[in-house]
């Protein structure tokens, strides 16, 4: 399977397990982070759900190019992109704290996985970059309106259109990472999260409803819809599919 669910202490851990693919989402982790979203929601003990990748390489690189380069016309990658972006949309919104544990590398669609959580915690070394741009796309899962909701909007403009890789020293820089740690796995890094997993989960619950009417009032989900139909229509140009073809073909 691509994926892993596991519960460690208040957490449910969401890891993705492709690593030979640079842990890349396909179908079926899509689906996989749906159920743990789910899982999340529903189980009152959880309090917390972390998301990660397997290995020491990647966190994630993004959506996978070899499944998701059979996408040609605007409405076949309209029906990948808006399932990935109700997802995230879910993830970012759910009333449980979320975690991505960046274990290795993150690219394009790893990076707005990241950006959907509360809290983003890198191992030391790790680099990330929003690279879509440097596929003729922009983002496409709704990570870049989030990236405006986490990020001063000059910031978040920049790490967009530069579309370039960063270290996590920049990253924790801007804002964009929490806290670097030299933890290989969610489990190692858990304790971080002692004094949240204290509070009680309506406590926890009642300050993500915080947020989401904020996000409520700001019209997020439509921004995101936004977004998702506006890399559809791109991903469609010849531009996109000849980016995709050269990286496949290296
Ligand atoms: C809306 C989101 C949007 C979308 O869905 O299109 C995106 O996410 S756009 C961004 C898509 N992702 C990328 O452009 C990243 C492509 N990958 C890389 O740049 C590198 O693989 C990197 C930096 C992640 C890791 O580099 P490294 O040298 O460590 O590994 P290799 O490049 O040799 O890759 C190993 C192995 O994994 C396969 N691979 C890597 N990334 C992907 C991917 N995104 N989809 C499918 N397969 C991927 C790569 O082809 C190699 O496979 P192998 O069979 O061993 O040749």
């Amino acid at each position: 399977m691509g994926y892993t669910i596991r519960k460690k202490n208040h957490a449910l851990i969401f890891t993705i397990a492709r690593p030979d693919k640079r842990n890349a989402v396909n179908n079926e982790v899509m689906d996989g982070l749906e159920k743990a979203v789910t899982e999340a929601e529903q189980n009152d003990a959880v309090k917390a759900l972390i998301i990660t990748g397997e290995g020491g390489e990647a966190f994630c690189s993004g959506g996978d190019l070899q499944e998701f380069h059979q996408l040609k016309t605007q409405k076949e990658s309209y029906e990948m992109l808006s399932k990935m972006g109700g997802i995230l949309y879910r993830v970012a919104t759910l009333n449980k704290v979320t975690v991505a544990f960046i274990n290795g590398t993150a690219i394009g669609g790893g990076c707005e996985i990241a950006t959907a959580c509360d809290y983003r915690i890198a191992r030391k070394g790790v680099k990330m970059g929003f690279v879509q741009g440097n596929l003729a796309i922009t983002t496409g899962w709704g990570g870049g309106t989030l990236l405006y909701e986490r990020l001063p909007l000059n910031q978040a403009f920049r790490l967009l259109t530069e579309a370039k890789i960063h270290s996590e020293e920049t990253l924790k820089e801007l804002g964009f990472i929490d806290q670097t740690v030299n933890a290989l796995s969610a489990e190692d890094m858990i304790d971080l999260f002692e004094d949240v997993f204290k509070k009680t989960g309506p406590v926890l619950s009642a300050y993500k409803k915080m947020l989401n009417r904020k996000w409520a009032s700001g019209d997020l989900r439509d921004r995101m819809e936004s977004e998702i139909h506006e890399c559809s229509v791109l991903w469609e140009k010849d531009e996109h599919h000849e980016a995709v073809e050269k990286f496949l073909n290296k």
